[in-house]
């Protein structure tokens, strides 16, 4: 049975693949998986029906055969553990490529999104102004960090996996602030994630969902 993800209907960001059933629909494309999508609104995700699968009322989720998931990366691993391609045969590489992607969803995802945050959605508070540089101080670390470990290598741990999309994705999200362009062994290293063929299959796909319509 294909599965069915939900994606946003008008999403804020019209279609750059920084929503988070981007990397959802870049998992499927490198295990080359075929998939349906659902989209919904805003007012749909808050609503029971929604509820009833994502208790956050958010997107994505992913229901297959009568699974229904929730949390990117929890459906990415799933897709990892079922389908060939994102996730290493020999245990120990497979192990650490699970830790990777927490590390990309726990440890540098976090600072990014409490950027986002600060900046479109308490822009208007009086202490944002003094919160900010604190907030851009931890990005700037853990980047710093992930920069040495990657160092020149193509990917975080061998060859690519689930790890390197999600940790892929996180960075994407912090670069229309210009911070990503600071370190450019991880700007080269997204670089690199966004030239697969599947990524860009998956762009392509969101993208379309855009196209045409008026600004959200
Ligand atoms: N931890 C959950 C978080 C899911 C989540 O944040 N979903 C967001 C969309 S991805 C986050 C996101 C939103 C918009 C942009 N953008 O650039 O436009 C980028 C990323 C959502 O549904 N938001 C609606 C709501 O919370 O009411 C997961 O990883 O699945």
């Amino acid at each position: 049975m294909i599965p069915t993800i939900t994606a946003f209907e008008s999403s804020p960001d019209r279609g750059q693949g920084l929503a988070r059933d981007m990397r959802v629909r870049w998992a499927l494309e490198e295990v080359e998986q075929p998939y349906n999508v659902r989209l919904v609104s805003f007012k749909a995700m808050k609503e029971p029906a929604h509820r009833a699968l994502q208790p956050f009322g958010q997107i994505p989720t992913y229901e297959e055969d009568g699974l229904v998931l929730f949390e990117s990366g929890a459906i990415v691993l799933h897709i990892a553990q079922h389908h060939a391609g994102l996730l290493p045969d020999e245990a120990n590489a497979r192990a650490r490529a699970v830790s990777w992607m927490f590390a990309a969803l726990n440890t540098v995802e976090q600072p990014i999104i409490e950027l986002q945050i600060a900046r479109f959605q308490e822009g208007d508070k009086p202490w944002t102004a003094e919160r900010l540089p604190l907030i851009k101080d931890r990005i700037r670390g853990r980047l710093g960090e992930l920069s040495v470990r990657l160092g020149d290598a193509d990917c975080l741990d061998g060859a690519f996996s689930a790890g390197d999309l999600m940790m892929v994705h996180a960075l994407l999200r912090l670069r229309p602030s210009g911070m990503l362009d600071e370190y450019p062994t991880l700007a080269a290293y997204v670089a690199r994630g966004e030239a697969r063929p599947a990524y860009k299959r998956a762009f392509a796909a969101q993208l379309a969902v855009f196209i045409g319509k008026p600004p959200a």
